[in-house]
């Protein structure tokens, strides 16, 4: 694990020294966009037109922020219009690595020089690429989902929205919340250098998983009736929570399994045509076990816990605002 500075790449793990222990993720540096054409302006150099063919998507099937543009492009039927490549699941003193060069590049930091040879920081996945301009156009899975959703709509005549407008304000306070106390609450438990930081993690995130078997009793989905991107950005991080999160990162007060209406939800949402094939367990696994040698040294790989996500889910039916 490391970064870029000053042109090169240093390995060097999270720094918590100056936060009490506690995990501070670094904000995504390239906040481009790829907008409909009709809404392309040229003169606006953040804005990339849609295109079939352009775009190149690089992911870790191990990785949750990723996961979500991966299960975008699926719900919005891009394959045929983004194409994607994989990293190797571990990452270790190199960072993020192709497992056969891919165009000259081992690395991925080197794809990101590519782009900036000034840029500095943390080299994460995803990465939304511009084969045209030889640029990344987001390293910002919040962002790039949110493109996927409309921008390539008129390509591919799916106009399934899963942000919709009136629905908007709901979704981003549940996003926040879930944002802040789940998807990077594990992180910040699993990072966590200190009692104090790890418990500091820990109970919020409890909390809101309490909060959202309620939830999750009275409504169908994270906002009401609809399927939203507020459920996607939930789902990555529950589909690997019993496998990694819980042992690996010490989140273990209870498992998804024990939550009877999350883990309904969570084997609803896996059962989504074309969503199951975008989980990976292996590359999950020995991703968080043999890459984070400072919390598990050993790389053993644990072989459980044995999950059964194609069992019935007995939840209603599945509703998303734009089906044709
Ligand atoms: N805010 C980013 C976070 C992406 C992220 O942190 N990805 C992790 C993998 S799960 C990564 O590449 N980490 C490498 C590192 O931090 O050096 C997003 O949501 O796209």
């Amino acid at each position: 694990m490391g970064l870029l500075q000053q042109g090169r790449w240093v390995d060097h793990w999270y720094d918590t020294s100056a936060t009490g222990g506690a995990f501070k993720r670094q904000d995504s540096a390239f906040r481009g966009h790829v907008v409909a054409r009709e809404h392309y302006q040229a003169a606006d150099t953040n804005s990339y037109p849609a295109e079939s063919g352009r775009y190149h998507l690089y992911v870790s099937l191990a990785c949750p922020w990723a996961h979500r543009t991966l299960v975008f492009r699926v719900l919005k039927e891009l394959e045929s219009h983004i194409d994607i490549t994989v990293v190797e699941p571990i990452m270790l003193e190199n960072g993020w690595e192709f497992g056969v060069p891919l165009d000259d590049m081992q690395f991925l930091y080197e794809l990101y020089l590519r782009a900036d040879p000034t840029y500095e920081g943390r080299v994460t996945v995803p990465v939304l690429w511009d084969k045209q301009t030889q640029t990344i156009v987001s390293n910002e899975s919040a962002d790039i989902i949110r493109m996927l959703n409309k921008a390539f709509d008129e390509l591919t005549g799916n106009t399934q929205d899963f942000y919709p407008e009136d629905l908007r304000t709901e979704i981003d306070e549940v996003n926040e919340r879930i944002y802040n106390t789940v998807n990077n609450g594990v992180y910040k438990a699993g990072f966590a250098t200190t009692q104090e930081a790890y418990e500091a993690a820990v109970y919020p995130l409890f909390d809101t998983l309490d909060w959202l078997e309620e939830r999750l009793s009275q409504q169908a989905f994270l906002v009401g009736d609809y399927l939203t991107e507020a459920d996607w950005r939930l789902f990555t991080t529950l589909v690997r929570f019993d496998a990694v999160y819980f042992g690996h990162f010490k989140t273990n007060i209870r498992r998804i399994q024990d939550y009877t209406n999350i883990s309904a939800y969570l084997r609803q949402l896996y059962q989504v045509p074309g969503i199951a094939d975008t989980v990976n367990f292996d590359h999950i696994k020995q991703h968080y076990y043999a890459s984070h040698t400072m919390i598990n040294p050993t790389q053993v790989v644990p072989v459980g816990p044995a999950l059964d996500l194609f069992a019935p889910h007995g939840r209603g039916k599945l509703l998303v605002r734009g089906a044709k």
